[in-house]
């Protein structure tokens, strides 16, 4: 046959295909696996989970208790090493990473914040030093120091808290502080574990705020991880996380949402729970290719 394309043709039409998967975004997790072995015992965290984030995106990940939400934030800040699977974080490689690269990594490419206020501050330095702190460990001048802490205290409206300690501080005051820490060495990401989880409505309010005006006045990509519709509620895009793996998505554009299921690269899809027992779906399902939709019947017909 003429139109057989030969192995030069073959090799041209490979190197023409769509970019790799996650080229061009900033997080990219491709069937993450992290299994914690206790006393024998093996918990699969996260079973093959996909995420890809966009420069720049503010994304919510919601999910159940135990769904492995704190266990992906750990693997994207550098704290925990994933079993398998491939994450990358602003061009950093996090399973192959050594350990003075992973360090550097952590002081100077994320920022994180954590629900508990105490754990995001230093109780015996005030808000500015604590501000500064990271930047010391960056090798910043003391000059470059002070004005960089007291331009974003004031930016996130706590300039007036700069001279007190975290006792002295309410929790959304600290919470708000503890954004400028985040973000005082312009690391390229920014991660947050439920981090209006100990406050009430209005002041998690302002700390969502906060770290929504850091995404959009710095271009800072951030992951949010929260139990706060206020939050969830409010971004272009929520993750759900199911099992260990991203089950669903919401995206909101102009006011509207919509709800989507992630499909895979390996093609699985989760049907949610309401729709498959509605119909007594089990074990199996039929599928029916249609001109603009596939159809999913039950596999057995029903009495
Ligand atoms: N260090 C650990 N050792 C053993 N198992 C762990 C460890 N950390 C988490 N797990 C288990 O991994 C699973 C996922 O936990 P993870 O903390 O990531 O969930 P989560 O979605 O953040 O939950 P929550 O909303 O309650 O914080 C759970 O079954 C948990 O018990």
């Amino acid at each position: 046959m003429t139109d057989t394309p030969d192995l030069a043709e073959l090799e041209r039409r490979a190197a023409e295909r769509t970019p790799g998967y996650g080229e061009g975004a900033h997080i990219v997790c491709d069937n993450l696996v992290r299994i914690y072995k206790t006393e024998g015992v093996e918990v699969v965290a996260l079973q093959g989970l996909d995420l890809l984030v966009d420069p720049g995106e503010l994304v919510a990940v919601v999910g159940a208790s135990g769904s492995g939400k704190s266990t992906l934030l750990n693997i994207l800040s550098g704290l925990d090493v994933p079993t398998a699977g491939v994450a990358r974080v602003a061009g950093s490689d996090l399973l192959t990473m050594a350990a003075r690269e992973r360090l550097a990594f952590r002081r100077e490419r994320v920022g994180f914040i954590w629900q508990q206020t105490s754990r995001n501050l230093l109780p015996y330095l005030t808000a500015a030093q604590n501000v500064e702190l990271p930047m010391r460990f960056a090798g910043r001048s003391r000059r470059a120091r002070a004005t960089r802490a007291a331009e974003l205290l004031g930016m996130l409206g706590v300039g007036d808290c700069a001279g007190r300690r975290p006792d002295e501080l309410s929790g959304g005051q600290q919470q708000r502080i503890a954004v400028a820490v985040a973000v005082a060495n312009e690391p390229r990401v920014v991660l947050a574990d439920e981090p209006t989880g100990e406050l009430d409505t209005a002041t998690a309010a302002e700390v969502f705020a906060a770290l929504r005006q850091v995404n959009e006045e710095f271009g800072t990509t951030t992951v949010v991880v929260t139990h706060d519709r206020q939050i969830s509620g409010h971004v272009d895009r929520t993750v759900g996380i199911r099992d260990g793996r991203t089950s669903s998505e919401v995206r909101r554009r102009a006011g509207a949402a919509e709800e989507y299921a992630v499909l895979d690269r390996a093609g699985r899809v989760q049907l949610p729970a309401p729709f498959t027992e509605a119909l007594g779906m089990r074990d199996r399902v039929r599928l029916n290719l249609e001109t603009d939709h596939i159809r999913v019947r039950p596999g057995e017909e029903r009495e």
